[in-house]
């Protein structure tokens, strides 16, 4: 069917004109919608028989924003004129200032610029549970419709600069509280109780309200700032390296301090500024490249439909299966968890109630909720339970054997149409299943430490793996809420694969006389959440040395032994798990270094003996930050070489979920991009040249770097130098 894009307006005989955006799925503001709106305002502003006038969305959204396309495309172009002029024209202009008054009839959703529209209207009628928020900031903007200024003057400075700054959105009843939603309705009454409201202001029933000229929410001027010096300090604490937070407590500020008008255009200045820096543009990227993820070629696109999946067995209650049960409960999942012994069951279930027990007390589920999920589960020792389940995933330690053991077993009890998962982090899916005779059903389902808490789904489809059970899977995925990324069969998969560089790095720094702590430092300052061996310290080393060894036989060429680890857990250091590891770790309190940890270091630096002329090298923080990313960019390239990805953005999503790598960064091949390949060949050139083969550069990286060409680059593409 035809997407029917286009602003109407039907006047009826009680003199309201009815104006509506259709523009399927969410109704975003594209430019030709924006001057749709111009076009149509302008004349019912005009019009004798328009007394009154409604703005409303198709299909039951009201408008899902400015269209993100936009921004792509003034990314691409670096074409601001782009951008069409709205917050002045439109909205102050022929919605809020004009004469005849306007209601927004609000349902589904109303975000970023749609809510924007919403305040510049008189009055906001809304259905219950329509999505209200400015998540401008999430795509490294700020709202530029004025939303920086009206949203203040409806709900008051506290409640919006959190509203702002947190992306958080609030739904039609809290709105309603708030006084940003004058009246809630059945969505069968909206339209009609909006244009009885219209006609109510028009014959002076109700007031005639102009957001923008509202001050009785906004308090003095000596609260104002205290309320935004707060928000400063918040904003310095959750986006110390984005821009746009502290850019928009300014356009705030000015409009308070000389007048919303004045913030309208202090708004418009800094949203166009903003528009073209690097952090709009790898936000924007992470914004489609997110969604680009659930189009998988020969999977989406031949008309197969998902099979229900309701009950699912999970084999292995330790820290990554009870994990996965907790997703899968909160999912509203019938799960059997099984163990092989009762002990190691109670361990289990009482992870996966911790687990629940977590998210009720930091307010994240109901205690209802909670209730529901906890009865959906079912600790089991045999696999009776396992006759009607429509899918397992197995948990159990990385050991090829015990895997193919249990495949071939589960194999025998479960239904033909059950899909056969394992979790597997390193392991080759074929091996997994090698003894089995359902090959067509066995596929990867890797999630991420903790299960319960991180997005990312990693599908393993191996050469044998069907299409069915893939999008059944990716179905499940997002059912429980995660995003699935379909990747192919090697080891470690894309995500471990592409950054097991990253801790050998910081591995073979260290041994070259740079401080670890300073490495974390460095690596946090740009933005991950962890450093390398902190990370190590929260995965625990024994994994390190248990995967090490499966790694060094596929990608042995090209890795830094480092004796460390091994020194570590000789010296009684687990990591987190045990209380100690590069850190000390007490209940309460923040990791601390733990210098103590130095003759360990030591140990492992005579052992290597690789400090030239036995003197600690010196690097810069950039030099830290390039000697452990660029190997990780360099397996990416291989990673894209052999397609173990379908797209070079699937990457980036599976970096920013799986690895934490910063979203405003766009993931690790956009901003290896913006890096530039060159740069990156010649750096990684110089390094195998002093350090040897750890930083040769791959094949990939060299021909992109040679043909002036971008990681990202889908492989036919030409150079266009
Ligand atoms: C000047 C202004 O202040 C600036 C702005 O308004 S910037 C825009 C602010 N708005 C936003 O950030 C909202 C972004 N969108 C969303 O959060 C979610 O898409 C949503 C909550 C609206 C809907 O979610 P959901 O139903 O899960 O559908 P989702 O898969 O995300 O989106 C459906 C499709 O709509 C597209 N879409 C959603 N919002 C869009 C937008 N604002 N512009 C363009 N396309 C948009 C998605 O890309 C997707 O396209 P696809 O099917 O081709 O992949």
């Amino acid at each position: 069917m035809a997407k029917k894009i286009g602003v109407t307006m039907d006047v009826g005989n009680d003199g309201v004109a009815v104006i509506t955006i259709s523009n399927p799925p969410v109704n975003s503001l594209a430019s030709s919608i924006i001057s749709g709106l111009k076009d149509k305002f302008g004349e019912a502003n005009q019009r004798n028989d328009v007394k009154a006038i409604v703005l409303i969305g198709n299909n039951g959204r009201f408008s899902g924003g400015f269209d993100i396309n936009v921004f792509q495309q003034v990314h691409k172009t670096g074409d601001l004129s782009l951008m069409p002029e709205v917050s002045v024209e439109l909205v102050c202009n022929l919605m809020e200032d004009s004469r005849k008054p306007v209601v927004a009839a609000v349902e589904g959703l109303a975000l970023g610029g749609g809510l924007e529209l919403a305040m510049a209207c008189h009055a906001r009628v809304a259905a219950p549970k329509a999505q209200l928020g400015l998540p401008e900031l999430t795509l490294g903007v700020i709202p530029g419709f004025g939303g920086t200024q009206r949203l203040p003057r409806l709900v008051g400075l506290t409640k919006a600069t959190e509203m702002i700054l947190l992306s958080k959105s609030i739904m039609s009843e809290e709105g309603q509280k708030l006084g940003l939603i004058d009246a809630l309705v059945p969505p069968g009454d909206l339209l009609s109780t909006s244009k009885k409201w219209a006609l109510d202001i028009a014959d002076r029933r109700k007031p005639f309200l102009r957001s923008l000229h509202r001050t009785d929410k906004i308090g003095s001027l000596s609260e104002a700032r205290a309320i935004l010096k707060n928000s400063r300090q918040l904003a310095k604490k959750i986006a110390p390296n984005m821009p746009q937070h502290h850019a928009c407590i300014e356009v705030i500020e000015e409009g308070i301090v000389h007048g919303g008008y004045s913030g309208v255009l202090k708004e418009a200045d800094v949203f166009k500024q903003l528009v073209l820096s690097d952090t709009a543009k790898g936000l924007v990227h992470v914004f489609f490249a997110q969604r680009a993820t659930s189009k998988v070629p020969n999977v989406t696109d031949i008309g197969l439909k998902p099979r229900p999946i309701k009950k699912v067995a999970v084999i292995g209650g330790g820290l990554m299966g009870s994990g996965i049960a907790t997703a899968l409960l909160l999912g509203n999942i019938r799960v059997v968890l099984k163990e092989i012994n009762s002990e190691y069951l109670m361990k289990g279930i009482k992870s996966v109630e911790a687990n629940i027990k977590g998210l009720v007390s930091r307010g994240k589920l109901t205690q209802d909720k909670a209730g529901k999920a906890l009865s959906l589960l079912k600790g089991v020792l045999d696999y009776t339970e396992f006759k009607d389940v429509d899918m397992v995933i197995e948990a159990v330690i990385e050991n090829i054997q015990l895997k193919q053991n249990i495949f071939k077993e589960i194999e025998k009890v479960c239904p033909p149409h059950c899909i056969l998962a394992s979790n597997t982090s390193t392991i080759d899916i074929d091996v997994i299943g090698e003894k089995t005779n359902s090959k067509d059903r066995i596929v990867g389902a890797h999630f991420f430490s903790p299960a319960h808490l991180m997005t990312l789904l990693e599908i393993v489809r191996s050469k044998n793996t069907s299409a069915q059970v893939i999008l059944d899977l990716m179905t499940l995925g997002k059912a429980i809420k995660k995003v699935p990324v379909v990747v192919g069969n090697c080891i470690g998969f894309a995500v471990n694969r592409t950054f097991f560089p990253y801790s050998q790095a910081a591995h073979m720094l260290v041994n070259l006389g740079v401080d670890l702590f300073r490495i974390d430092s460095v690596i946090t300052s740009f933005s991950l959440p962890l450093g390398p061996f902190q990370l190590g310290d929260l995965a625990g080393h024994g994994i390190g040395m248990a995967v090490g060894p499966i790694y060094a036989k596929v990608y042995g060429d090209r890795m830094f032994r480092s004796p460390m680890t091994e020194l570590l857990l000789k010296s009684g250091r687990n990591g987190k798990i045990n209380g100690r590891g590069y850190y000390i770790y007490e209940k309460g309190s923040k990791p601390k270094p733990d210098s103590s940890v130095l003759s360990v270091v030591e140990e492992s630096r005579k052992l290597t003996n690789i400090m030239p002329s036995g003197k600690p090298i010196t690097v810069t923080d950039k030099e830290i930050v390039e000697m452990i990313l660029f190997p990780v960019v360099n397996e990416a390239c291989r990673v894209l070489d052999e397609g173990v990805v379908i797209r070079a953005a699937d990457l980036d999503i599976a970096s920013v979920l799986g690895m934490s790598f910063p979203s405003y960064r766009g993931g690790i091949v956009f901003w290896a991009d913006t890096v530039g390949p060159k740069y990156i060949y010649e750096r990684l050139k110089k390094l195998s040249e002093t350090y040897g083969s750890f930083f040769k550069p791959s094949r990939y990286l060299e021909e992109r770097a040679m043909n002036g060409m971008l990681l990202s680059e889908p492989k036919s593409s030409r150079s266009r130098l």
